[in-house]
């Protein structure tokens, strides 16, 4: 029977794990841009379900592909072929311009088999002892929530009480050079760089510009894996199919996931070439679902939807014309420090401390004024809508955006 919002968030409280903490908005439709709540009041989604959702809710396109194929046959398991795989390992292969894909199901999932990737080529290609392979990641990255994954993780909220952690990996500030030079000077057994090319959930950090080049440069000098995580910022949400594309850098090994799919089906992928995806033999990785024919036939129509409708361009574009609306505003506005991102990867910085509910409380707010959108960090709002809005729906958004921030 039909639930009112408060009937489904008592469900939730009672009968799921208390692991997330939701904006309290129940969504029961959504449609390119827009969800619709319970009690039928529509919104701009502004989070794009964490930037899965590019190509807009429900695209027609996609749950085309989601529905013919799932009619048809659904999953063989690995153990026999289909013939839906090859034709997507064939074509995001040559979207991505690399030798070969393995599929996974969700982002930590590819996350984790570019990890044993890298190391099975550090000690199978480089000759790097046993055991002894170091992987640099980041402070503040965010990878996933494995135990693995979290084991490299500096967020106690993420990482608290999970141990005994993973070893093997190495931190180093962000968009520092000298740190990663000085890291891949004094440890002979680094096997990979891991990075992501914008740290989405630590707030939308955009490095500086010729980091990923110089980063990918230092790899090379050090024989290094550079190894980029495009979860988040891949599928042309800052505005190039990769983010790594606005400094042509290519990855030794690319994980890709969410707008893989268009959000309608777990799917994520690493991609390499044959040099190191050859370390991978027959029995040493695997996965149920992985590359199974509904998440081949949904990411490969997903993939052309990009293309048909140009998203990354459009990514560009209105991501150019939020900021410079924003900034023409923010001067005005004592609540607000800074915008910053690339194509419609945004954030605004919250002059408030980190622990502070000002930034939740604006996104109550935002919600009321019928825009939906969800703090990162404390005082971090994190601004990424569907990558197939149009100007005039963009302009609606940041009218809403600056009266909920004028009359806060
Ligand atoms: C760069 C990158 N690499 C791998 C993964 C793992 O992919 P996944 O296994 O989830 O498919 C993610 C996933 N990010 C999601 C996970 C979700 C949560 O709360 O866990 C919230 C969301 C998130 C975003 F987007 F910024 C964050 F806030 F957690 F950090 C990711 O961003």
């Amino acid at each position: 029977e039909h639930l009112t919002s408060q009937q489904a968030i008592d469900l939730e409280n009672k009968y799921g794990a208390h692991n997330y903490h939701p904006l309290p908005v129940v969504l029961s439709r959504g449609e390119g841009v827009h969800v619709w709540d319970v009690e039928g009041k529509r919104y701009y989604d502004f989070l794009s379900a964490y930037s899965a959702v590019n190509q807009g809710h429900c695209h027609p396109k996609i749950i085309g592909a989601l529905m013919d194929q799932a009619k048809t046959l659904t999953l063989t398991s690995r153990a026999f072929y289909n013939d839906m795989l090859g034709k997507y390992e064939q074509y995001a292969s040559s979207v991505f311009g690399f030798d070969k894909l393995l599929p996974m199901n969700t982002g930590a999932e590819a996350v984790e088999t570019a990890l044993k990737i890298c190391r099975r080529w550090a000690y199978q290609k480089k000759g790097i002892p046993e055991d002894q392979a170091q992987i640099v990641v980041c402070e503040n990255n965010f990878h996933g929530r494995t135990t693995t994954i979290i084991s490299f993780s500096n967020d106690p909220v993420a990482r608290t009480d999970y141990g005994p952690y993973t070893e093997g990996f190495i931190k180093i500030a962000y968009d520092d050079l000298s740190a990663l030079e000085k890291t891949l000077e004094a440890n002979p057994h680094v096997a990979g760089f891991l990075v992501e090319p914008i740290q989405g959930e630590a707030g939308v950090y955009v490095p500086s510009e010729g980091y990923l080049k110089k980063a990918k440069a230092l790899c090379e000098k050090y024989n290094v894996l550079f190894i980029a995580d495009e979860v988040q910022t891949g599928i042309a949400r800052t505005g190039k199919m990769l983010a790594v594309d606005h400094e042509e850098v290519k990855p030794d090994i690319l994980i890709l996931g969410k707008a893989l799919s268009g959000g309608v089906y777990p799917v994520s992928a690493v991609l390499a070439n044959d040099g190191i995806m050859e370390v991978i033999t027959p029995g040493s990785h695997g996965s149920t679902f992985g590359g199974n024919p509904v998440a081949a036939a949904v990411a490969m129509a997903a993939l052309e939807v990009v293309k048909e409708e140009g998203l990354a361009q459009n990514a560009q574009e209105l991501g150019e014309l939020f900021r410079e609306e924003l900034n023409k505003f923010i001067p005005t506005c004592d609540l607000v420090k800074l915008v910053r991102g690339k194509g419609l990867l945004n954030a605004i910085v919250i002059n408030d401390s980190e622990d502070s509910s000002t930034a939740w409380d604006i996104c109550m707010t935002l919600k009321e004024n019928g825009l939906l959108a969800k703090p990162t960090h404390g005082n971090i709002i994190r601004f990424a809508p569907p990558l197939v809005m149009n100007r005039e729906q963009l302009m609606d958004c940041v009218s809403i955006i600056i009266k909920t921030l004028r009359d806060f």
